[in-house]
């Protein structure tokens, strides 16, 4: 039997829309992700458990994880032996922590280790972009990635390998609060203008290329100081109750930063201490999230997709 983790993402990371993500762990250990399994059958049968599996559709057809083994037995190994496929899934939907990216990748990564294919890991990685396209409505890469490699990853079609990995201040921690409502991925692409102005894609390309490289030359701080979203939290933070509040507050608590992960709702702030981001994080407990949210303090998920 193969057992295989897939780790939630920030995309996006506020400074690189559709371009930057980075994967998370809790720092408490504990797996923020879903699992796949994957055993010799009788005959294909696909399972879908764990605590958000009745927030999917019932019909087998509809999930991501059923759809990416269809494919998978037709396309990529159709002499693979029948399968068990099960999706333990353990991230809520619609939550910005790269939900339906960590089950495509949790599931072909588990399918390729199991019939042990010949695909190469851009080969993967592209197979993974096609399928999370189907339901977030657009092809981005900033969850597959971060998600399949770990770590923070530079990441889109035109990038050589589909990613380039980019250190972090391993002092930075991430407090990651989901607020117990969805806000469909899909929905929050429409929001977004479909053109930029001159001025304003000119600071993007200079924000995001400064932030790299600030991060490849090791000068954190100044990385740091420079990240933030002109290209979707605008549009983005009307959708989501609280978000607001929360940008205004949370600085005063050590957040350096305060943005939205993802599409949203899930908020995330970068802090320079444990000290701040326990402190972010028990506002966040007290003032952004339900009784169905949830808030993680975490540093970056290093290993990525794994067999446990
Ligand atoms: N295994 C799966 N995991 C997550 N979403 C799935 C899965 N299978 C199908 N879906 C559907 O895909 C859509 C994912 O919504 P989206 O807002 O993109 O989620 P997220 O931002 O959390 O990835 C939902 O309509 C959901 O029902
Ligand atoms: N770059 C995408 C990221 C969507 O992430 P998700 O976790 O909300 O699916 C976007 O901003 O739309």
């Amino acid at each position: 039997m193969i057992e295989v983790y897939a780790p939630a993402s920030i995309g996006n990371f506020s400074v690189g829309f559709d371009a930057l993500g980075a994967a998370l762990a809790p720092i408490d250990g504990r797996l923020l992700g879903d699992v796949v399994q994957v055993s010799s059958a009788i005959e294909d049968q696909f399972v879908c458990s764990g605590n958000y599996a009745n927030k999917l559709p019932s019909e087998a057809s509809e999930n991501l994880a059923y759809q990416c083994l269809v494919h998978f037995r037709e396309h990529v190994a159709p002499t693979m032996l029948p399968v068990k496929l099960e999706l333990k899934k353990n991230l809520p939907i619609g939550s910005g922590l790269g939900s339906s990216a960590c089950s495509v990748v949790a599931t072909f990564a588990a399918l390729d280790k199991f019939a042990e294919t010949a695909l190469s890991q851009e080969q993967l990685i592209e197979l993974m972009a096609d399928f999370e396209a189907r339901v977030s409505g657009g092809r981005h890469y900033d969850n597959i990635t971060p998600c399949y490699l770990g770590g923070l990853q530079l990441t889109g079609d035109i990038i050589p390998n589909k990613s380039i990995a980019l250190p972090v201040d391993k002092q930075w921690y991430y407090v990651a609060a989901f607020p117990g409502f969805s806000l469909n991925t899909a929905k929050a692409r429409s929001v977004l203008p479909k053109q930029l102005p001159m001025h304003n894609s000119v600071e993007f390309a200079q924000r995001l290329s400064a932030f790299c490289s600030l991060l490849l030359t090791g000068r954190y701080d100044a990385a740091l100081a420079i990240m933030g979203d002109e290209i979707a939290e605008p549009h983005r933070a009307p959708l989501i109750s609280g978000f607001s509040e929360a940008k205004l507050a949370l600085p005063a608590l050590g957040a350096e930063v305060v943005s939205i992960s993802g599409a949203g709702p899930t908020l995330f702030t970068v802090c320079k201490s444990l000290k701040a981001a326990q402190q972010c994080a028990a506002w966040l407990e007290q003032n952004y999230i339900n009784e169905q949210g949830f808030c993680h303090i975490c540093q970056l998920d290093e290993r990525g997709t794994r067999q446990l």
